[in-house]
């Protein structure tokens, strides 16, 4: 079943200052099954995290539609849990507090709220930090909670933007495996906006590669690599590396057309101020 369906997104911007329209997405289709975990990947500025607000309800897009579970996207909902790259935890509460807020807001009863919510920290090895608070906690560890929270409320798709981009090299290794091992035990939708192509290969079982801006979609890319994946052995196979190659490729494909047909063209899509 298609938990996530982006059927012709569009959206421009007005700037602010000069008043100046541009385009961050001219043409973008895709769909998300059902417990499947989807990576988008483009050229930086090409309007990544622009669809991923969409899809949460934050920005309202200029043309096009985005279905979740069937209804058209209208606003933030508890059928939408984002995980952003700055951990967005309330300081002011425990590290239990956290995951039970959103229980609590579903009118889940209390006892029922602090079991889930001790199931779902387990399951990101926080169990043992439930009274703690997030300032007590690591950078990983913040990360880690935000994924119990939005899990423990099992929305109909987890957006994900960037969560490990500020975690150093050994530790993102870790999430990026640990997260692996909850999808598969758990098969929550995922939508997944990276820069890191070979993060994507890890954990995706499909990869839209964006465009440079105005974006569309350049292609998706099937990941067909065998679960349960383990870097070590994961990346040592033909296929992943088949796969990286694929989609550095495409992005690479993507610069140079910019770079011969940019100047020509006086770059309308490109980022003001690059060179
Ligand atoms: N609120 C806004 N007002 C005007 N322009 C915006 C706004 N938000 C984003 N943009 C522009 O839209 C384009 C897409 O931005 P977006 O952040 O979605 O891209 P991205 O692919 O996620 O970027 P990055 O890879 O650098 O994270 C950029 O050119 C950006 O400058």
């Amino acid at each position: 079943m298609t938990a996530l369906k982006i059927d012709r997104l569009n959206k421009v911007y007005t700037d602010t200052y000069s008043g100046e329209e541009v385009t961050a997405i001219a043409d973008v289709s895709f769909t998300v099954r059902e417990g499947e975990f989807v990576s988008v990947l483009g050229p930086s500025g090409c309007g990544k995290t622009t669809v991923l607000n969409i899809v949460a309800g934050f920005v309202r897009q200029s043309g096009g539609t985005v279905v979740v579970d069937g209804r058209p996207v209208d606003g933030p909902g508890p059928d939408r849990g984002v995980v952003f790259q700055s951990h967005a935890l309330f300081p002011w509460k425990t590290v239990l507090g956290n995951v039970v807020f959103g229980l609590r807001m579903r009118g889940v009863p209390r006892a029922e709220r602090n079991a889930t919510a001790e199931e779902f920290l387990k399951l990101v090895g926080l169990d043992g930090f439930a009274h703690r608070y997030p300032h007590e906690l690591s950078g990983g560890m913040q990360q880690r909670l935000g994924v119990a929270r939005v899990l423990a409320n099992e929305p109909a798709v987890m957006l994900m933007d960037e969560p490990f981009a500020s975690i150093d090299a050994q530790t993102r290794r870790k999430l990026q495996e640990d997260l692996t091992g909850i999808f598969e035990s758990r098969r929550p939708t995922v939508f997944f906006v990276t820069h890191d192509v070979d993060e994507a290969v890890f954990l995706s079982d499909r990869i839209v590669v964006l465009s440079r801006r105005p974006s569309r979609v350049r292609e998706i890319v099937d990941v067909t690599l065998p679960r349960p994946r383990r870097w070590q052995e994961t990346a040592e196979l033909p296929e992943f590396r088949r796969i990286a190659n694929q989609v550095n490729d495409l992005l690479a494909g993507d610069e140079n057309e910019a770079a011969d047909g940019g100047a020509r063209a006086g770059d309308a899509g490109g980022e003001p101020g690059a060179a």
